[in-house]
């Protein structure tokens, strides 16, 4: 964690401000990784290393970018990684035939199918074709049920990876009003289960949303999670508020921004995650962790508790 207030010039006047402390997701993912590399040894030496699949439909140039980091997180961490590249006019039956022959591979101990799959193809049937015990993107209809129904089960990496980067600077949700914004299946949705269950109370806004930043201005935590560059304001950001930024926009300059005007929230946060170093690789670090603990349950081996990541 780095104290913004380390970064005053000698000499500056005392800052009477609620300085912000970055949550350092880059460095957090960096210690959640070794973790599982130390464990993912370890089942190596007792059976063999947890195996990822990863399937990459089409050419999409931000998909190639995701895979080839996880393929490079996992590789690091000791596992047994693929990566099954289909072409964009793949069909459906040929994509889930891919799936289901993975279902059978006992090596295999994870499948990720890389969203979003191209026009035309049914990703829900696509993920509902994942064998549960194998789904470590958390997505398929079986895992959100556990989630919803508070049984443990594999969690979606990105809702995940903000809960953990949460715990390991020690902020508590319990009672906390968590705004989150956006709800998609892939990170608004879960993240507003798993902040219930960890008794926080919990705001889901979206587009139709009448006041967004009176919302946002009220709240103890902001999690800004749908696409728009910079749509959080320093102004909505209660002082001493908790930001979390989920936003991952390309600008026009190439350069990454998130879904909060990170230099005005900053300011005024307790604490707040950066684009890029926050949650993208926090990401990754859980993907890693869900798929040991789909490794471990498939040898038989009693790891839990010890792997990375939070639980139900
Ligand atoms: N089935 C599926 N599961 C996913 O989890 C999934 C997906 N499909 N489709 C796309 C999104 C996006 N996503 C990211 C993961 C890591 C970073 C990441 O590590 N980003 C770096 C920067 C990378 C860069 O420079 O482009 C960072 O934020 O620091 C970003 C985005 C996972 N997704």
């Amino acid at each position: 964690m780095t104290d913004l207030a380390d970064k005053k010039s000698p000499g500056a006047e005392p800052q009477t401000m609620t300085t912000g402390a970055i949550l350092d997701g880059k460095a957090t993912a960096a210690e959640v990784r070794g973790e599982v590399a130390a464990l993912s040894a370890d089942l190596a030496r007792s059976g063999r290393a947890p195996g990822l699949t990863v399937v990459l439909v089409g050419d999409d140039p931000a998909s190639q970018v995701y895979v080839g980091a996880k393929d490079r997180a996992a590789t690091a961490a000791g596992f047994e990684v693929h990566t099954v590249r289909l072409p964009a006019t793949a069909s459906q039956e040929e994509v889930m035939g891919t799936v289901r022959s993975l279902n059978e591979d006992d090596r295999v101990d994870g499948i990720l199918v890389q969203l979003p799959l191209p026009k035309g193809l049914d990703s829900d049937a696509v993920i509902e074709s994942i064998d549960p015990t194998k789904d470590v993107d958390g997505l398929t209809s079986s895992s959100v049920a556990k989630l919803v129904s508070g049984r443990e089960g594999l969690l979606p990496c990105t809702p995940a990876g903000c809960i953990e980067i949460l715990d390991r600077h020690g902020v508590d949700l319990s009672g906390k009003d968590v705004v989150v914004i956006g709800r998609s299946m892939l990170v608004g949705k879960p993240f507003a289960q798993l902040a219930l269950a960890r008794n926080a109370t919990v705001t889901i806004c979206h587009s139709r949303t009448r006041d967004l930043a009176a919302h946002c201005r009220s709240a103890d935590v902001i999690v800004a999670a749908v696409g728009v560059p910079k749509l959080v304001q320093g102004g909505w950001v209660k002082p001493g508020a908790v930001v979390l930024d989920v936003g991952i926009n390309r600008g026009d300059d190439g350069k990454l921004v998130g879904d909060v005007d990170f230099a005005a929230a900053s300011a005024v946060a307790s604490h707040i995650t950066p684009v890029p170093g926050g949650i993208g690789p926090m990401t990754i670090a859980m993907l890693l962790a869900n798929t040991l603990r789909a490794s471990a349950a498939r040898q038989g081996v009693h790891l839990e508790g010890r792997i990375p990541g939070p639980t139900l």
